[in-house]
């Protein structure tokens, strides 16, 4: 046998992008209202059942994703932000996986600035060049399980030096629990808690209809319980974006 590797299994060199859009709303958490371009990767290393966002997951989308250079991503940045420096936000997918070093090296020349959306289950030594770190690690319900250990390792390789923060998807008690459980195991992280808003179970249907009654009403229970449990260290906020537009993808 000769050992000769197949240059063909080699993936072409750049950062693969599922969609870049805005300039928006940040619709959720820390940041919400903010101004924000979206940087949106493709690929997931996890699958939860309830995922609003599985054209950037899901494999049946892979021909959509593109591989681009730092170079052509930050020219599509400074065109939707009209070179105004705003809030670029890197989301997926697992923006983990791709090296964004770089890029957030190249926004920040331009004074622009970055935050990230993982679930926590990779760490990269770049996220101490963030400014902010949204970490979301994942409820019983999206049927995925923590690595306590990746997700150690996101907040060593942070270095403490972007504003740090947890995000929790909730749906029911299950995961309300959890929610209580991480927020008192880093009580120096500030808490934001989103009701799950329940997306169509077909990959063909990723624009299709959210259930807002049902996302209204388990915002109020979520006040609730946090008022009941006198949990005033959390913040519960919907997802903006999804009340006023679905699931529409690009906004
Ligand atoms: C689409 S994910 C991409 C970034 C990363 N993979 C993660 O999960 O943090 C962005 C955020 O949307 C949240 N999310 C995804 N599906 C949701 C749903 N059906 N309801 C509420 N939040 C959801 C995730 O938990 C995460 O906080
Ligand atoms: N407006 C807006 N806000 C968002 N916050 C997190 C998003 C995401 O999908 O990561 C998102 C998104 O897709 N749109
Ligand atoms: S980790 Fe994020 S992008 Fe990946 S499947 Fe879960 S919600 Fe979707
Ligand atoms: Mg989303």
């Amino acid at each position: 046998m000769g050992g000769v590797q197949a240059v063909s299994a080699v993936e072409p060199p750049g950062i693969r992008i599922s969609e870049i859009f805005g300039p928006t709303i940040q619709g959720e958490g820390v940041l919400i209202g903010q101004p924000t371009v979206f940087v949106r990767t493709g690929g997931c290393d996890y699958r939860c059942a309830w995922c609003d966002s599985l054209h950037a997951v899901d494999s049946r989308f892979r021909d959509d994703w593109r591989p681009m250079s730092i170079e052509q991503i930050w020219a599509q940045v400074r065109v939707l932000s009209g070179g105004e420096p705003l809030m670029v936000s890197l989301s997926g997918g697992n923006p983990a996986i791709q090296p964004l070093g770089d890029l957030i090296a190249r926004g920040h020349q331009d004074g622009y600035r970055f935050a990230l959306e993982t679930q926590g289950s990779m760490a990269r030594d770049w996220f101490s060049m963030l400014d902010v770190l949204v970490l979301s690690p994942k409820p019983p319900s999206s049927r995925m399980s923590v690595d306590r250990a990746q997700f150690e390792a996101c907040l060593d390789a942070a270095q403490g030096k972007p504003l740090t923060v947890l995000k929790l998807v909730v749906f029911g008690d299950a995961d309300y629990d959890f929610a209580r459980d991480v927020a008192a195991r880093y009580p120096h992280l500030p808490t934001y808690l989103q009701p799950g808003n329940h997306t169509p179970p077909s990959a063909d249907a990723v624009d299709g209809p959210v259930d807002i009654d049902g996302v209204m009403q388990r915002m109020e229970w979520l006040v609730d319980k946090v008022t009941q449990d006198r949990w005033f260290q959390a913040r519960v906020l919907p997802q903006l974006h999804v009340l006023l537009w679905g699931n529409k993808r690009g906004v």
